[in-house]
């Protein structure tokens, strides 16, 4: 055992780059922080390259109130990049049958009309769970750490908030007296762009989707994967580019150290640390090729699987006649999202900024060739494509395991997997999303902190609503 403490995060993504950053906050400088990453630093935050410029491929979008997300912009130094506006409308396959007007006032007569005020409900329904989920950062603030999914999120709305992990979207929101037009016309096609899924997933990840939706959203200037770069170098973490293969524990008497074994420059190597930090999803259908050795008993496999959806970046002429618009310059649409109709084959599409906006920047006019994003649950046929564009100049595909199939898995995977092993990622299946892979990242950290040094009572607390407005 040597003096130095060593520890490890693998995966370099949002979840194991913030993991890094909060390890060195909380352990200090003299710790070694290794991050190994098999691929490109940013994982799922990743952007294609079109016509010389970039577009997120990956996570895009940031709510203003993902408070670690901001101050990691701040600490960073990054510049936000503010959404250029742009009207949506809802397609069912056949014809819009939701489209957003220039006029606010309009925009709410027009619900009201056709949903009652279900809207009303939905809004105060998600402004109560973004208040409650809230909390976190006061909690982690005053240091509170919690061992499991479950624990933290009991700790933000009580058993309500559990609930809402096993329950449907749909059920609840019926429940809370939205009516099931609404559903199918508005909250399924904000799934169908989020998660690619319908409103049979939990309620939970429906609340986060529809947070979502809102108006208040951002990214960085630049591209989001800036942020993971900047977090690993903030960290002084050393990043180690090839793929974790083995972790085997080992004993030596009484203490217990994790072996890594990776690939470097096609030569084995193995390192011995104190504590490790997975920060990827175990899934069997994401094959993170990371198998676990010599615990007694074997360590669970990790249940449920990833769900495929393929984002396509497409330069090119939007095909407005398809949308029943025959003349492009009368399309006024820069957002198609579309209803759970049997047979449609996209999900939504989108005409996309580049990461970096110079000031006087505007959108392609329909008229004009553009850059589109689309989602859709398998790659694109040809036939889509040309159903989609008049015609394209390129078309990029990134097929992602994107986020859980949910319903594929009963309950959160655990975050503890052994002594001074954690599990970053079991986070996602309450609702993945960057802010929530950060507020594991900074659980884990403190979680591992406490437990290193044996603070138990920062772990797990009960009634921390009381306790933080009497702590100093
Ligand atoms: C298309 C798409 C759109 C999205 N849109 C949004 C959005 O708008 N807003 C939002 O907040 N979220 C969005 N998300 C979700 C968000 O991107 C993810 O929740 C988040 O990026 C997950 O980060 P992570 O670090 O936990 O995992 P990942 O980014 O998956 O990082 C895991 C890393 O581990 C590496 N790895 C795996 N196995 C090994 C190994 N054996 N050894 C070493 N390294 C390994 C991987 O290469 C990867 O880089 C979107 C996701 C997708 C796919
Ligand atoms: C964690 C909390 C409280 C809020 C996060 C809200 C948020 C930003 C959700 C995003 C969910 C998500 C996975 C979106 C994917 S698609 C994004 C966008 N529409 C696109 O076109 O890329």
């Amino acid at each position: 055992m040597g003096l130095e403490r060593h520890e490890a995060v693998v995966g370099a993504g949002i979840g194991g780059t913030a993991t890094a950053h909060f390890l060195r906050q909380h352990f200090g400088p003299e710790v070694r922080i290794d991050v190994f990453e098999r691929g490109s630093v940013g994982g799922r935050l990743a952007t294609v390259t079109v016509n010389h410029q970039d577009y997120e491929s990956g996570g895009s979008i940031i709510h203003s109130l993902n408070l670690h997300m901001q101050d990691f912009v701040q600490q960073l130094g990054l510049k936000y990049r503010k959404s250029v506006a742009g009207k949506t409308a809802v397609f069912n396959g056949d014809e819009f049958i939701l489209e957003e007007t220039d006029w606010y006032l309009l925009d709410l007569f027009r619900l009201w009309w056709r949903y009652g005020i279900s809207f009303i409900r939905l809004q105060m329904w998600v402004e109560e769970i973004m208040e409650k989920f809230m909390r976190i950062y006061k909690y982690q603030a005053h240091g509170y750490a919690f061992s499991s999914v479950e624990e933290l999120l009991h700790s933000l709305g009580g058993s309500g908030f559990i609930n809402m992990t096993r329950r449907s979207l749909s059920e609840s929101l019926l429940e809370l007296g939205v009516s099931q037009r609404f559903i199918d016309e508005v909250i399924a096609p904000i799934m169908r762009v989020n998660y690619g899924q319908n409103i049979s997933i939990p309620a939970f990840v429906g609340a986060v989707s529809l947070a979502g939706a809102q108006a208040n959203l951002w990214a960085v200037e630049g591209g989001n994967k800036l942020v993971c770069s900047g977090l690993l170098k903030l960290a002084k973490a050393n990043l180690i580019r090839s793929p974790v293969a083995t972790i085997t524990l080992r004993s030596t008497g009484d203490y217990q150290q994790y072996e890594l074994t990776y690939n470097s420059q096609n030569e084995k190597s193995s390192e011995l640390y104190d504590i490790v930090v997975v920060a990827t999803p175990l899934q069997q259908n994401i094959n993170s090729g990371i198998s676990f050795q010599g615990f007694e008993p074997q360590l669970s496999e990790i249940a449920g699987s990833y769900h495929q959806t393929v984002a396509s970046i497409i330069h090119g002429y939007l095909n407005c006649s398809y949308f029943g618009f025959p003349d492009p310059k009368l399309f006024p649409f820069s957002s198609i999202l579309t209803t759970d109709t049997p047979g449609l084959f996209f999900n939504s599409a989108a005409s996309v900024c580049p990461v970096n906006i110079t000031s006087g920047f505007r959108r392609k006019q329909p008229q004009e060739a553009g850059v589109y994003k689309v989602f859709s649950p398998k790659p694109l046929e040809k036939s889509e494509l040309k159903t989609l564009f008049k015609s394209y100049y390129s078309v990029q595909v990134t097929d992602w395991l994107a986020y859980p199939h949910y319903g594929s898995s009963q309950g959160l995977p655990p975050v503890v997997l052994h002594e001074n092993l954690y599990f970053l990622n079991g986070m996602e299946w309450a609702g993945s999303a960057m802010e929530m892979s950060s507020v594991a990242a900074k659980n884990i950290a403190l979680l591992a902190y406490h437990r290193w040094n044996r603070q138990l009572e920062m772990i797990d607390q009960k009634e921390l609503m009381h306790k933080v407005k009497t702590e100093l």
